[in-house]
């Protein structure tokens, strides 16, 4: 399988070049050449495998003839070793049409557990492979740094740096990045908000001399193999739901776009999606682009759902990628609109074609309190915000299709343990949500962080003077 970017202009990587690279050397995003398909007997062969055996079935055809390949097995094996629940993704209905699909059984209690556990072994496997050192970078709203450092840390041949915008993560989701205490780990608290995080770790990216000296490699979902070891939820979730011969839906909590692109993915391999639901807090840009055409992301308000205070999703250049059929002369036209004047205008064919598919809501800070009371007063358990975000924008789909009698059943990805969250959650529900040992035992008392303006060299120069790799510091074997 090849990889191609989404802008043309970059070479087409094998599935271990993509995944060293993070970002395409020409800014864009990569992607596989062509899509695996899963014929029905396929899909319904999955019914009753443990989560690795599914995994290692639905990632398998995207590491054809890769030399990844030879690892995957054993990688998946210890990636979901250290998950407190056997089926790694619990399914868990909570109305007649309603499911929910808890990803925060992992070490850092967030979805990101799933996908950073097997990036990091794969990249940490590749490089003593090739016998080289990488500088791994991360930008985060709260979630992917704390994931990235837990599955990243102590690793020989890698520093990690992760930028978080200071001030705008809640206090354990900081500590959990900063009282880890390995040398291979840096963590930047930036001056600014995620998108700026984001934009500075691109534009690192994008300074070609300098990836090259550090060996730059990114870990955010710009990293195609993320969003891969993220579709292997949809297919266990789906089929236990009746796939191949009944079709499910699925609201995601929307911030990068990376969760829900990986949804699509799945959907493009034969998974019988129905709708695609993008669920927003007050950071709209993309419901605003649904409903005028226009995606124009604004500046990045702070709401108690943090990690998905982001206006500018990296992933939605995927989806324009196969909205536009893979041209990428329209590609690149409409980046370089959104580049130069803040604002991407689709044609209103590139807008049917994405509504018949995805809908799109934002939920506002009182209704996500209400969710958070509700949920709780009918079931007594604590959702996180982001959840709850989710299961508002769920009833607003089924309310603005009128679904009412649909037997599609829908499900709400969870993303992140209430635990992480506590103070929106004792003020929803009067009650503190209790922490998982493994949070515990990971949170440690000493803060280990750097704080830095949101200027690209400022930074630039940060990372030159940690990464081993720009220093030519050999790896021990
Ligand atoms: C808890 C949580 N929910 C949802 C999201 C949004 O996911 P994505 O960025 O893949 O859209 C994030 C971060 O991205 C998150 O940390
Ligand atoms: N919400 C994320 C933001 C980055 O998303 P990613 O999936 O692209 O890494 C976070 O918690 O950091």
């Amino acid at each position: 399988m090849k990889y191609v970017s989404t802008r043309g202009e970059a070479p087409s990587l094998s599935f271990e070049g993509a995944l060293l690279a993070g970002l395409a050397r020409d800014g864009g995003l990569y992607m596989p050449e062509t899509w695996p398909h899963f014929s029905e007997k396929e899909i319904a062969g999955l019914a009753g495998l443990d989560y690795i055996d599914v995994a290692e079935r639905v990632i398998r055809p995207f590491l054809e003839d890769d030399p990844c390949l030879d690892d995957l097995r054993e990688v998946l094996e210890e990636a979901y070793a250290g998950f407190d629940h056997p089926a790694v993704t619990p399914l868990k209905q909570i109305t007649p049409k309603l499911w929910i699909l808890e990803l925060f059984h992992g070490p850092t209690l967030a979805f990101k557990d799933l996908a950073m556990q097997v990036v990091a072994r794969l990249m940490d496997r590749a490089l003593i492979r090739k016998g080289g050192r990488a500088t791994v970078l991360g930008a985060t709203s709260g979630d992917t740094g704390a994931a990235a450092i837990d599955a990243f840390r102590g690793r020989k041949a890698i520093d990690v740096v992760i930028l978080h915008p200071k001030g705008r993560v809640t206090e354990i989701q900081r500590r959990q990045m900063t009282t880890v205490d390995d040398p291979n780990v840096h963590n930047i608290a930036l001056e600014g908000t995620f998108d700026d995080c984001q934009a500075i770790v691109k534009a690192l990216f994008n300074d070609l001399p300098l990836r090259d000296r550090l060996h730059l490699t990114g870990v955010n979902s710009i990293n195609w193999a993320r969003i891969v070891a993220q579709t292997v939820y949809y297919f266990t979730s789906a089929v236990a739901l009746g796939a191949p011969w009944r079709p499910v839906s699925y609201t995601v909590p929307t911030g990068n776009f990376g969760d829900i692109f990986a949804g699509y993915v799945a959907q493009q391999m034969g998974l019988p999606i129905q709708r695609l639901v993008i669920a927003t807090n007050a950071n709209d840009s993309l419901p605003r682009a649904f409903a005028t055409g226009i995606y124009e992301p604004k500046t990045v308000i702070a709401t108690s759902s943090p990690s998905m205070d982001i206006q500018l999703a990296s992933n939605f250049e995927r989806l324009m990628f196969e909205l536009v059929d893979r041209n990428v002369g329209r590609v690149k036209e409409l980046m370089t609109e959104l580049q130069d004047t803040g604002k991407l205008t689709m044609t209103p064919d590139e807008l049917t074609k994405l509504k018949e598919v995805f809908g799109a809501y934002s939920i506002s800070e009182e209704e996500t309190q209400e969710t958070i009371a509700r949920v709780y007063r009918k079931t007594g358990v604590l959702t996180d915000p982001h959840t709850a975000v989710a299961i508002g924008s769920a009833l607003d789909e089924r309310r603005a299709l009128d679904q009412g009698n649909t037997t599609t059943p829908m499900v709400i990805l969870s993303t992140a343990d209430a635990a992480k969250f506590p103070e929106t959650v004792e003020r929803a529900t009067g009650r503190v949500p209790e922490q998982p040992q493994r949070l515990k035992d990971r949170l440690g008392e000493t803060e280990r962080c750097t704080s830095l303006p949101a200027d690209y060299q400022t930074v630039a120069d940060f990372i030159s003077k940690h990464s081993r790799a720009g220093q030519g510091e050999e790896v021990d074997a």
